[in-house]
C-alpha cells in the first residue's frame, strides 16, 4: 500500500526550481533516507508530502488523497528541521499540550522514556539543551500514533550517545510497522537506519533503490597508494585526496585505473583498493549532477 506520493512533483520558488518533476512512493512498512547536500529539495519536498507546500506542478498524495485534508494529516507525525518550543512551558506540558490534539495519544511517560527524556518532565524547555530539545521535537512526532512518520534531519545537533537513543526510538516505531520518511546529511544515519536511499541532487531523484544498490550503481572504489610522484591525468578518477601520507583516488573503474597507474611509469608503493562508503558514492553521484543513475 502506497501512503505518500510524488507525481512528476515540480516546485519553484520564484525562479529557483527546487524540486524538478519527482517522483517518490513511499509504501506502509518502508523506512526511507532522503539524502541530498544543502539546497537539493529534501525539506520542499517534505513539506509537499506534509500538505504544507502545493506543487507548482504534478501531483502529491498522502494515504490515496490530497495532504492538506485535516483527516490524513492527523495519521501522520512531523519534525521539521528548524523546532521552535515555547520556552516557559515544562516538557510534559509541551507533551500534554500536543497530546491533546489527539484521540488516542502515547502516554507521556512512555513517550519520553522512549527518547530517553523521562528525567526531564518539569524542565521548561527553554532550560534544555540543543540536544535536548532536539529529542523533544523528535518525540513529538510520535505522539498521536501516527502511521507515517516525517523526519527532517532528525539528529542535527545530537552527540554520539543521544543520536543513538533517537535512532533506538525511530527503529522501535519501525518494528511495529511503522512507516518513516527521514532527510539526513549523516549518511552513517541513513545506512543504519534505512534499507532504501533515495538521493536528491539539484531538485531531482538521483538514484532510487538500496543502500547496497546504489553503491553498486555508482561502482566506484578507493585506490591508496604511496607515492611521491606527481600523478598524470588518469582516466575515470572522480577524486583524489592527500590524507596520512597517502595518495587516495577514487576510481570508477578501479581495474583500469592500475593498469593506466603501471602504463604511466609512476613509482608507488602499497597499492591498496577497496569500496567506498555510501558518503562516498553520494558525493560522486551528486557531483554528477545531470545524469540519474537509476529509476
Ligand atoms: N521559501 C523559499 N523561498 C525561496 N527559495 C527557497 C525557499 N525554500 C527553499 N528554497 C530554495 O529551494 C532549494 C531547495 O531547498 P530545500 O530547503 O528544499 O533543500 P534541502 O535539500 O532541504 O537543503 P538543506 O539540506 O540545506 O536543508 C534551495 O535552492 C533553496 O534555496
Amino acid at each position: 500500500m502506497i501512503l505518500a506520493r510524488a507525481e512528476q512533483a515540480t516546485r519553484r520558488y520564484g525562479d529557483v526550481i527546487a524540486l524538478d518533476h519527482v517522483d517518490l512512493e513511499v509504501r506502509a512498512g518502508e523506512m526511507v533516507g532522503l539524502l541530498g547536500p544543502n539546497g537539493a529539495g529534501k525539506s520542499t519536498l517534505l513539506s509537499l508530502l506534509v500538505g504544507m507546500r502545493r506543487p507548482t506542478s504534478g501531483r502529491v498524495e498522502l494515504f490515496g488523497g490530497d495532504p492538506r485534508d485535516p483527516v490524513r494529516r492527523r495519521r501522520i507525525g512531523v519534525t521539521p528541521q528548524e523546532t521552535g518550543l515555547p520556552p516557559t512551558l515544562r516538557v510534559g506540558e509541551v507533551v500534554d499540550f500536543v497530546s491533546a490534539h489527539y484521540a488516542d495519544p502515547v502516554p507521556r511517560a512512555e513517550l519520553l522514556g522512549r527518547f530517553g527524556l523521562d528525567d526531564l518532565t518539569r524542565r521548561q524547555t527553554g532550560g534544555m539543551s540543543g540536544g535536548q530539545k532536539r529529542r523533544l521535537a523528535v518525540a513529538l512526532a510520535f505522539v498521536g500514533r501516527p502511521q507515517l512518520v516525517f523526519l527532517d534531519e532528525p539528529t542535527t545537533g545530537l552527540d554520539v550517545e543521544a543520536r543513538h537513543a533517537l535512532w533506538d526510538g525511530i527503529r522501535s516505531f519501525h518494528d511495529e510497522g511503522g512507516t518513516v520518511l527521514l532527510t539526513s546529511h549523516y549518511l552513517e544515519e541513513i545506512e543504519a537506519l534505512a534499507h532504501r536511499v533515495v538521493v536528491l541532487g539539484q531538485g531531482r531523484v538521483l538514484a532510487d533503490d538500496t543502500v547496497d544498490a546504489v553503491r553498486g550503481v555508482v561502482g566506484v572504489r578507493r585506490v591508496s597508494l604511496d607515492t611521491r610522484d606527481d600523478l598524470p591525468e588518469l582516466a575515470g578518477v572522480v577524486g583524489v585526496e592527500q590524507a596520512d601520507g597517502r595518495t587516495h583516488l577514487l576510481a570508477t573503474d578501479a581495474d583500469q585505473l592500475v593498469r593506466d597507474l603501471v602504463r604511466s611509469g609512476v613509482a608507488f608503493s602499497n597499492l591498496e583498493i577497496r569500496p567506498t562508503s555510501l558518503e562516498e558514492a553520494f558525493l560522486t553521484i551528486t557531483a554528477r549532477g545531470d545524469q540519474p543513475i537509476a529509476a
